[in-house]
């Protein structure tokens, strides 16, 4: 079959960084072809290349055996080449329609004409089996899932051929996962070519017919699905095997240190009490809604606290600000590192260092060396892949964005962990390396509190686990009495 597109000797470095070193890649119509590999391997680089919103340093591409070279997103947009962000880049404010027409509408004679316009959104909207999402109303107000339907309609409306998803279920729910499943497949079926970017395997097995493997800006192995296995994609992926997934350091559980009593904020959480002891790992399950962030939220100050008791350690009460929180002991790393967890423009050792700045303080000046020896010790230890601590942290990929704030609060030295979701964004063998830090946070007595979407590694990483659904928390009981299914059954509030 003629490839739909190729990609031919793709290089792009930024400054001194090398993110593509000559990358082959083929694309069949009608194919999900699943880009996957390390964090910073250059997948999202590649694809932006692909997509027109960089432009290679070297190399050539081709559409259906034509040269392709596009200025800009739009330019490729309009021969059919659309790509779909991690973080949405929709605008909030507007309505349905006019997020799915933007940029693309239908102009007859010069002249917009605003119910044909009006017609093909209802019409895509339908396609995509979501005809409940009315035109007009505001994105904002739209789930993820309903967000992401929206992008996609707009890329139909420009006659799609090629359509890249960079970690697309990386906010949605299990249920919505398998909806957005069923529509790449009926993307497939019309023959549009769809690139899947995603760090679980499992997905890649459930929905991509080939692969391609990047590591370190090149392109070392590719395949059909199903014909290799898993430990054989991860090795490519590394480029050593990987011996464990879910590392386990022994470690010994000791006295309560962080108390909930009763705990409610504005409307969720609904009541929550829960004793974390020293030393334990304790996960909490949960459909996206249920809860579960909100809860952090409020144990860190970040949400008010309408009742209830949290005491940490000797301090007890209810209200108090994230400042308090740290100073009694607490750390905190967000699902939402764009908004609340990173500042992107500033320099990844002022990142590391935010709520430690002592650690480079000499005499009431600011040592830069010292400040970078400390952090860069703390980020090899999390094996994040930057050239120096001084580059700001918005030039690294998503993942090591995600290493750098998980290596903050082990250099702010917390005994008590907050993590909500941690590994969103991570690579197979980096999750691995943040599993085996967990375990060894909780070896030398600190407590880990972990909000996480994704099963395996709850069963695979903490001692104890509880589920939540709708603001309310189960027992928690140790791993070994919980099931994969029994989670889910609590969950969606069928036990
Ligand atoms: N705007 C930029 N400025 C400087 N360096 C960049 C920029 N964008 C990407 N890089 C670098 O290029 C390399 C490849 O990054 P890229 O985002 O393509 O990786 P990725 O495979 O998508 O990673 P992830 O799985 O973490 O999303 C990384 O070393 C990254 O730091």
């Amino acid at each position: 079959m003629a490839p739909r597109f190729r990609l031919t000797g793709i290089r792009k470095s930024y400054g001194p960084t090398a993110a593509l070193r000559g990358v082959d890649l083929e694309l069949l119509p009608g194919e999900v072809h699943a880009l996957v590999g390390e964090n910073g391997a250059g997948k999202s680089t590649l694809m932006k290349v692909l997509s027109g919103a960089e432009r290679p340093d070297a190399g050539t591409m081709e559409l259906d055996g034509t040269a392709y070279l596009p200025t800009g997103p739009h330019a490729a947009r309009q021969r059919g080449v659309v790509m779909i962000y991690q973080e949405l880049a929709i605008c909030p404010d507007l309505t349905v329609e006019a997020n799915v027409t933007l940029g693309q509408e239908r102009n007859v004679f010069g002249f917009l004409t605003g119910e044909a316009n009006r017609t093909r959104v209802v019409a895509a909207l339908a396609q995509l089996g979501h005809p409940e999402i009315s035109p007009d109303t505001p994105v904002a107000t739209l789930s993820p899932a309903g967000r992401q339907v929206v992008e996609i309609a707009r890329a139909l409306l420009s006659d799609v051929k090629v359509l890249v998803l960079d970690e697309p279920t990386s906010a949605l729910s299990q249920e919505d996962a398998k909806h957005l499943f069923e529509l790449i497949r009926a993307l497939k079926a019309k023959g549009v070519t769809v690139v899947y970017i995603s760090h679980f395997l499992e997905e890649v097995e459930a929905v991509a017919d080939r692969f391609t493997v990047l590591r370190d800006g090149e392109a070392v192995g590719s395949g059909r699905v199903g014909e290799v296995t898993r430990e054989r994609i991860v090795e490519l992926m590394v480029g050593r095997a990987v011996a464990e997934q879910y590392p386990r350091t022994a470690h010994d559980i000791g006295g309560p240190v962080l108390a909930l009593t009763d705990l409610a904020g504005e409307q969720l959480p609904a009541g929550v009490s829960l004793h974390l002891r020293r030393g334990e790992i304790l996960g909490v399950a949960g459909i996206i809604g249920s809860g579960r962030t909100e809860l952090l939220r409020a144990v860190y100050g970040l949400d008010p606290v309408r009742s209830g008791r949290v005491r940490i350690g000797a301090f007890g009460g209810g209200q108090a600000t994230p400042r308090d929180r740290i100073r009694q002991g607490l750390g905190f790393v967000s699902e939402d590192r764009k908004t609340e967890g990173l500042a992107l423009e500033l320099p990844i050792a002022d990142n590391v260092a935010l709520s430690r700045l002592d650690e480079g303080a000499r005499a009431g000046f600011l040592s830069r060396s010292r400040l970078s020896a400390a952090v860069g010790e703390v980020l090899n230890r999390f094996g994040v892949k930057f050239r120096d601590a001084g580059q700001p942290v918005g030039e690294l990929s998503g993942g090591n964005q995600q290493k750098v704030a998980l290596a903050r609060l082990f250099h702010q030295r917390a005994d008590v962990l907050l993590l909500d979701e941690p590994t969103k964004g991570v690579d197979v063998g980096s999750k691995s390396d943040i599993y085996r830090l967990i375990g060894e946070a909780a070896a030398s007595g600190k407590a880990v509190l972990v909000v996480s979407s994704y099963l395996p590694e709850l069963f695979g990483v903490c001692d104890t686990l509880a589920v939540m659904t709708r603001g309310r928390l189960s027992a928690v009981r140790p791993v070994s009495e919980w099931t994969p299914e029994a989670v889910i059954a609590t969950a969606t509030g069928n036990p």
